[in-house]
């Protein structure tokens, strides 16, 4: 990220922030709340332009890729909303289906299906499958926007707010799985005030407060 800067009416959100992620890496930004996590989050992940400023992967610009450039990000890098941002009309089955078929259309049907049930099972969400996404609680979605987010292996996962609507009966099946991630080599960027995420996983750790955003140690 390179010297962002964003307004919302009059309160400088984002004051020339930047920072850059090595790959492999493993970071979490915090702030307190209403300072502009989801912000961040939302222009790390290319939903909003900043004002100022720009966010590069590879020297790449995310905002001027052109479609290839586009659909090889999408494939590397998987985002997780605070508030999920599957499609309600669609069953959760259906929902998982789409990054699959899309990103892997050489994939059988049989070995799509293999990877879901593998993780839903893990988080004990597979008897929902067939159930559309919005009749499913804020917790089950929760579940189910982290299966999503990691159903591609992403070389990149940026959370914003992990654990937060997630059931502590997942909390640490959530944890390895990203470890496990970590460990493969991805990048991890978590928007978070979680202590312990942070002890656990953060290889560098930022606040961000009145816009600008500061390294901390890490302990
Ligand atoms: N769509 C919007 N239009 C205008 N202002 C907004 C909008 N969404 C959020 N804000 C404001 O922008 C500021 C930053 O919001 P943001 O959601 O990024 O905070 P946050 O740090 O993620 O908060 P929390 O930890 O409570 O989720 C807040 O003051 C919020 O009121």
């Amino acid at each position: 990220m390179q010297n962002v800067s964003h307004n919302r009416g009059d309160v400088k959100l984002l004051r020339n922030v930047s920072f850059n992620v090595e790959s492999g890496e493993s970071i979490v930004i915090s702030a307190p709340s209403g300072n502009g996590k989801s912000l961040l989050f939302s222009i790390l992940c290319g939903l909003i332009q900043p004002d100022k400023g720009r966010v590069l992967v590879d020297e790449q610009a995310i905002y001027s890729m052109n479609q290839q450039q586009n659909q090889h990000f999408r494939k590397c890098f998987s985002t997780i909303f605070q508030r999920p941002a599957l499609i309600s009309n669609l069953s959760l089955l259906e929902n998982f289906l789409l990054p699959l078929n899309l990103h892997y259309p050489y994939l059988s049907r049989e070995d799509k299906l293999a990877k879901i049930n593998h993780l839903t099972e893990l988080v004990g969400i597979t008897k929902f499958l067939s159930q559309r996404m919005d009749a499913l609680s804020v917790g089950q979605a929760a579940l189910a926007g982290f299966v999503r987010g990691m159903l591609l292996e992403p070389k990149c996962l940026i959370w914003d707010a992990p654990l937060v609507e997630i059931d502590q009966r997942y909390e640490d099946v959530v944890k390895s799985l990203l470890s496990d991630l970590k460990r493969a080599g991805s990048t991890i960027i978590l928007l978070s005030n979680n202590d312990e995420l942070i002890v656990e996983f953060a290889t560098r750790h930022f606040i961000l407060s009145e816009g600008i955003l500061r390294q901390h140690d890490v302990k």
